[in-house]
């Protein structure tokens, strides 16, 4: 114990002292007065740096030690949350980054494989100090004894498994199981698809992978980002703290209803509504709505023009649309070959009017005169506006608005179903973003004045760039008149970085991170994309995911047993063929660490309502308490939930102090109710995961996890959705200690509650 006290202490020390370097830096960048824009934005990129720096120290300072390995030929190594060298010549390192390959045996050495491993050592600390170790000898014929063997090898991780929650999931990095550690370091490319029941770790098994990745392709994801999807903004905020604590900050998470720059997504559609907006059919409805909208006159447009009224007839749209639809581009983007293709046509009919030889000879106008005949028409408001009424120049948020408030092309029904009462921009849903991104696909974006205003930047950098390198050579000549070899090869680096060379340089140095300039960019290609709960996704999620991400870099982690949503997927072969064929891995998680063995039984009630052979995944502890169940009459339904919550949340504040949470998990119409009844409760579209009790619905409990759970009329629960099954059975398997059922007497029961035990009510 006193020498893995000296140690911890003497890391906690070169940590204080990398961080008292990196604050130092900040101050000092910060305190340089820098002139012109290349100076200004280098100094925010190290300031940037050095404060990036100080976060990541700060944020993995608790359990920055947690493991060591002795080996076989006698070398011993301490693991951590990064990797820290000494302050000597070599800097030898002190502690090994878990992600390293040194570090594997750590996690994935047995009695059978031991992996040159000697001894494997579990570490535990409460800030700086060292408060237990736990051995667990590989080598079976070394007899050496330390006094802190640990019999079974898994006290840490049945620790860690019953402490009381916060309301904030922690990182898994002392406890990662063999199974796990496989999938976390699995080769980068591919799409890989993580499944498994209820707490087997797919969320935690997905963030270390981020991490994991993100240490060993360093280069390639910090330049391209790495984005992790969420069902819901509750959930982002419950997985946020992850990896910052394992020194990753440069992470983007959001939901898919946040993956358009611009949109925020207030509205909510009904789960019918949000099913149709979710097929796929919505791609080729969408598609055709646009074609509605490349428009041909019957019989003609006339237009008012100086030299006479011009006839853009129907055959000449004809053949303009036509032309436009040929270049295969998008609909801005084929904007211009329409208008051209009219303005050509509109030119030639003017000229046969005003040429036109009265003795049947051949056109009396020269080419120079048409040419300005041409110009004229083009330039035409009236000729303009024609234009765009047939081929309208359209932004995304105008396509899908329209269309909503007019679906078409799709089967009789569902188009109702779709309809907005309200026009125009805003009021968007989740559902509705990937009907924006697709729309933005169709659109193209018209970025030609934009590319004007970028190619006049450049050539101002450029000039720029220049002034820079003709001072530089001035003060060349100045300052090395008496060249040596030396300053000649400082001169061949002057003469080789050319302006334009210079100016890129300066183009690269947007300050922001990688993940703040994905946030912005609809078309951002990430370098890796995570989906948590992808059985959520409906299919044209999926496509916005995809083009997101062209290198089909992915870990998606899911059960399809808890899709609660109707445009949910239910096949993974279905949501990934279309993409990358059969070339996909699938692999399962078959151990669950959240919820105790009796709570899993009545759970897997639920899954047997529809797979008489279902079993559960094996729950790794039972804590010999069977949930509880209260019959009461409908009335009573509310305030017996409230009254069992407030008992648990007191023995909750009594055993745990600050930490243990409690979930009311109900069907929506109830929340209001219980709210009323639990003033203190955190509830609504964000709530506040970290406050002691919290209401929920089935859908928003997704993902999440609470010491004690209440389910209120589960009944209702499987009645309230097409779903409902997989809604209730998330609800149950929620609970890390104890489970509490509050049932409607009135209606028959639709489980074997008789597995489930009826203990202390707690109330
Ligand atoms: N190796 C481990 N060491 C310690 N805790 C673990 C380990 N694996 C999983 N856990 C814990 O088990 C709980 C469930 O994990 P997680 O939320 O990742 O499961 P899940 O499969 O995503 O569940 P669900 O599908 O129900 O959302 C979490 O508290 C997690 O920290």
């Amino acid at each position: 114990m006193r020498s893995e006290q000296q140690f911890v202490s003497l890391i906690h020390e070169r940590l204080d002292a990398l961080r008292e370097q990196a604050e130092d830096a900040v101050r000092t960048s910060i305190g340089q007065v820098s002139t012109g824009r290349q100076a200004m934005v280098e100094r925010d990129i190290r300031v940037a740096e050095h404060s990036g720096t100080v976060t990541t120290l700060n944020a993995v300072e608790s359990g920055l030690c947690f493991g060591r390995i002795d080996l076989d030929d006698g070398a011993t190594h301490h693991i951590g949350r990064i990797g820290i060298r000494q302050d000597d010549a070599e800097h030898t390192p002190l502690l090994i980054d878990w992600r390293a390959p040194v570090a594997r045996p750590f996690y994935l050495a047995t009695g059978y494989s031991t992996m040159g491993l000697r001894r494997r050592r579990h570490i535990t600390t409460e800030g700086r100090r060292v408060t237990a170790l736990h051995d667990e000898i590989m080598d079976l014929s070394d007899t050496t004894r330390t006094g802190h063997e640990d019999p079974d090898g898994d006290a840490v991780l049945l620790a860690a498994l019953d402490s009381a929650r916060t309301g904030r999931m922690s990182d898994i990095v002392r406890t990662i199981q063999a199974e796990q550690d496989r999938i976390i370091r699995a080769p980068y490319r591919g799409v890989l698809v993580v499944e498994g029941g209820p707490g087997t770790g797919k969320t935690a098994v997905a963030l270390h992978r981020a991490a994991y990745l993100l240490y060993a392709h360093r280069e390639r994801l910090a330049r391209r980002a790495v984005l992790i999807v969420g069902p819901n903004p509750a959930f982002l905020g419950y997985i946020g703290e992850v990896l910052p604590s394992l020194g990753e900050t440069g992470v983007l998470l959001a939901t898919t209803g946040e993956l358009f720059p611009g949109v925020r997504a207030t509205a909510t559609d009904t789960p019918a509504a949000a099913a149709v907006k979710g097929r796929v059919e919505m791609a080729d409805a969408l598609a055709a709505a646009l074609r509605d909208r490349q428009s041909v006159p019957d019989p003609h447009i006339e237009i008012e023009h100086d030299d006479g009224t011009l006839y853009l007839d129907r055959a000449m749209a004809e053949d303009a649309r036509a032309r436009a639809r040929d270049t295969g581009l998008p609909h801005n983007l084929a904007r211009p070959h329409f208008a051209f293709s009219v303005i050509d046509s509109l030119t030639e009919q003017l000229a046969e009017r005003l040429g036109a030889d009265p003795y049947g000879g051949p056109n009396l106008l020269d080419p120079t005169d048409v040419a300005q005949l041409g110009k004229a028409i083009a330039t035409s408001p009236a000729v303009q506006s024609a234009i765009d009424e047939l081929w309208p120049t359209l932004t995304p948020q105008d396509l899908v608005a329209d269309y909503l408030t007019e679906p078409t092309h799709l089967p009789d029904g569902d188009g109702e179903l779709i309809r907005r009462q309200v026009s125009g921009d805003g009021h968007w849903t989740d559902a509705d973003v990937p009907l924006l991104d697709e729309a933005a696909e169709l659109l193209g974006e018209d970025d030609a004045a934009a590319r004007a205003a970028a190619e006049a930047e450049r050539r101002e950098r450029i000039e720029y760039a220049q002034g820079v390198l003709e001072l530089s050579y001035g003060s060349r000549t100045y300052e090395f008149e008496d060249k040596d070899e030396e300053d000649a090869e400082i001169l061949l680096a002057h003469d080789l970085i050319d302006a334009e060379r210079l100016a890129e340089r300066q183009e690269e140095t947007d300050t922001r991170s990688a993940a703040d300039r994905a946030a912005a960019d609809r078309t951002w290609a990430f370098g890796h994309i995570v989906v948590d709960e992808a059985q959520e996704l409906s299919a044209m999620a999926w496509r916005l995911l995809m083009r997101r991400c062209p290198a089909r870099s992915m870990t998606l982690v899911g059960d399809p047993a808890q899709t609660g949503d109707v445009a949910g997927c239910d096949s993974w072969q279905r949501i990934l063929g279309p993409y990358v064929g059969e070339r996909w891995e699938h692999v399962r998680l078959g151990v669950n660490y959240r919820t105790p063995a009796e709570i899993m039984a009545v759970a897997a009630e639920v899954r047997r309502l529809e797979d008489p052979a279902f079993e559960p995944p094996s729950s790794v502890r039972s804590t010999g308490v069977g949930p509880w169940v209260r019959e009461v009459k409908p009335a009573d339904l509310v305030r017996t939930a409230a009254a069992s919550a407030v008992g648990h949340a007191a023995s909750h504040a009594a055993e745990h102090g600050g930490d243990g949470r409690l979930a009311v998990i109900a069907p929506a119409a109830l929340l209001p109710a219980l709210a009323a009844e639990l003033p203190d409760a955190s509830w609504g579209v964000a709530p506040d995961l970290t406050r002691p009790v919290v209401l929920l619905d089935p859908r928003q409990a997704k993902g999440l996890e609470f010491d004690t759970v209440i389910v209120v009329d589960p009944e209702a629960v499987l009645d309230g959705s097409p779903r409902g099954t997989n809604d209730l059975y998330v609800a149950l398997t929620r609970a890390t200690q104890r489970l509490g059922i509050v049932r409607n007497v009135t209606v028959p029961p639709r489980l074997a509650y008789e597995s489930a035990t009826t203990g202390s009510t707690g109330s």
